[in-house]
């Protein structure tokens, strides 16, 4: 007689219900598939609270959670065993009963210029005097007020098929809008990119952690920790850590002008570089700096290091300013 181990009920992969959330899920499945193909995977979309507020602007939700609360809360109760989340949307400190288990390697983390359809302009520096660059992000809106003062700005919130119908639809106001590249690519909308946006090239730098995804567990979950260890990549997560400490140590928000890049050079040496913009564009902090990273702890420190510089150039001043000027919830 043959001998059947005792077979494990499905591990259950929680995510938000849009489309690129799904697309996100399916992938980590599909890899899991492959490595533990043993084990049965479920999937369960959940719509959020970030998902069914449309309207409030980013800023607004104050904290950072409103992506990942409610998953948690199943994650904790047992009824998910993962959640795979755009590690940009997960707060820099979680909740003491989950934990970050992974980082799988990272896709692009660059920002994206998609124009109207129909409009000749393929880069910022085509845009006319007046354009409307629509973007919820303040991230995103300080940095190109800085350096492309004639520009206007409008928010635009939904998921990224929305977001493209409302700049296609003729009659909005708007003349481009910027998104992440790995969220377009991840859908197939890879061919409306117009230009990829960096510190070299349009000049704006990307958020922490874009272009990665998070795989969030139950802290102490060994099991479920031990199979999401062959998903990870060593250098995605150590830049990403070096980003994630970067922005705890400024304590900035989501919804705080940070942009950031990373790059290693030669293979054990990550270069940080960073910058914090006032809401109009009108001060800014710049920094860059470089150091062998090797292990989370020196992930950290480099995160940490960057943060120092940028508080000593005077990030203080202009995250206090905001922080005061913010509009309030109500
Ligand atoms: N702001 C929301 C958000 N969070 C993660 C992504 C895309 C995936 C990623 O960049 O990791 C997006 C859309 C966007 O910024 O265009």
């Amino acid at each position: 007689m043959v001998e059947t181990s005792p077979t494990l009920p499905p591990l259950r992969i929680g995510t938000r219900r849009s489309n690129l959330a799904v697309v996100q899920a399916e992938g980590i499945r599909d890899s899991l598939e492959k490595i533990a193909p043993e084990r049965s995977y479920e999937i369960e979309a959940l719509r959020t609270l970030g998902d069914r507020d449309q309207l409030t602007a980013l800023y607004d939700f104050g904290a950072k959670s409103l992506w990942t609360t409610e998953l948690e809360e199943k994650l904790v109760s047992g009824e998910l065993d993962v959640i795979v989340h755009c590690l940009k949307d997960m707060p820099t400190t979680l909740p003491d009963t989950c934990e970050l288990a992974a980082i799988p390697p990272r896709d692009n983390p660059r920002d994206a210029l998609i124009v109207k359809s129909g409009l000749p302009y393929t880069s910022l520096k085509d845009l006319p005097e007046g354009a409307v660059v629509g973007t919820s992000s303040v991230r995103r809106s300080a940095q190109l007020r800085r350096l492309y003062p004639y520009l206007r700005f409008a928010n635009i919130r939904g998921n990224v098929e929305t977001r493209l119908a409302k700049l296609d639809n003729p009659d909005s106001e708007y003349t481009c809008i910027i998104m992440s590249a790995a969220g377009l690519e991840r859908v197939g909308l890879k061919y409306r990119i117009n230009q990829y946006l960096r510190s070299k090239d349009g000049g704006i730098l990307h958020a922490v952690g874009q272009g990665a995804l998070g795989l969030e567990i139950r802290k102490g979950d060994t099991q479920t920790q031990e199979l999401l260890d062959q998903l990870a990549d060593s250098k995605s997560t150590l830049a990403c850590l070096a980003e994630r400490s970067l922005m705890r140590t400024l304590e900035g928000g989501c919804s705080v002008p940070i942009g950031v890049e990373t790059e290693w050079i030669r293979s054990d040496d990550l270069k940080i570089t960073a910058i914090v913009v006032s809401l109009d564009g009108s001060e800014s902090v710049e920094d860059t700096v470089e150091a062998r990273v090797q292990s989370v702890d020196e992930a950290t420190a480099l995160g940490k290091e960057m943060a120092a510089r940028l508080i000593k150039a005077g990030a203080e001043a202009i995250l206090k300013d905001i922080n005061i000027n913010r509009p309030s919830k109500d």
